[in-house]
């Protein structure tokens, strides 16, 4: 895990970065501003548990394009879920939280994970854990409003203009950020490539 010194705002954005492209840099630059992050820690997954394997790119393959994606210093490449052998998230933001007193956290994902998110493992969890931003994803826009999570923790969502103390606030509490918007995506690159 990255080391983090008290009193810091910390974006943790998770993905299977299978591979790593520029929407995703895109994505850690929107959060590294509008949210006023001191670090953001762009996490690799040993594998998404709701996704196949079949496609998935060994994890030091996938570290090594994140790090060569992500230029921005104050982004740290990490994969420490899986040397602690965990892959659920509500398990990631549990650690991170039991390591890391006295640092305020995010959890940043794109707009289109809204979606399935009542699916994931203990979901209610991680939104009780840290505070949640949810970056714009072309496709996504509108469609979000209509997912579970949206409509559950609808009491709990903050004016996009207060993203900047959006890592200060008690959880739940969370905030959709609209801004430049990338088309790209993960599935298409490994299909262009397969042609
Ligand atoms: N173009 C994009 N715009 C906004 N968010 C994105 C974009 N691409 C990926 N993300 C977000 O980045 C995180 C990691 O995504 P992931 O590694 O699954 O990329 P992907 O392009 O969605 O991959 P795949 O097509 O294989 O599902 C997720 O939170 C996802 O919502
Ligand atoms: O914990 C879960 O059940 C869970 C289910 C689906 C996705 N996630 C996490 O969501 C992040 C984005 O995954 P992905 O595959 O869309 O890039 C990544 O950190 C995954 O570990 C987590």
């Amino acid at each position: 895990m990255p080391y983090a010194e008290k009193g810091m705002q910390i974006g943790l954005f998770g993905g299977s970065f299978n591979p790593a492209h520029a929407g995703h840099a895109l994505v850690a630059e929107i959060a590294l501003r509008r949210l006023a992050l001191d670090q953001l820690w762009w996490i690799v997954t040993p594998g998404n548990p709701l996704k196949s394997t079949r496609e998935l790119a060994p994890l030091a393959e996938r570290i090594r394009l994140s790090e060569k994606i992500a230029q921005n210093p104050r982004i740290k490449v990490t994969a420490f879920e899986a040397s602690h052998h965990i892959r659920y998230t509500a398990d990631t933001l549990a650690l991170v939280r039991a390591k890391n007193p006295g640092i305020d956290f995010v959890w940043i994902m794109g707009a289109d994970s809204l979606r399935d998110f009542h699916r994931w493992q203990r979901w209610r969890q991680i939104v009780m854990t840290f505070p949640i931003a949810v970056i714009d994803r072309p496709g996504s826009t509108l469609s979000f409003l209509s997912s579970v999570v949206a409509k559950t923790f609808d009491y709990a969502r903050v004016d996009e203009g207060d993203a900047p103390i959006l890592a200060r606030m008690r959880a739940p509490a969370w905030t959709f950020i609209h801004g430049p918007r990338s088309l790209l995506s993960s599935t298409e690159i490994r299909q262009a490539a397969k042609k």
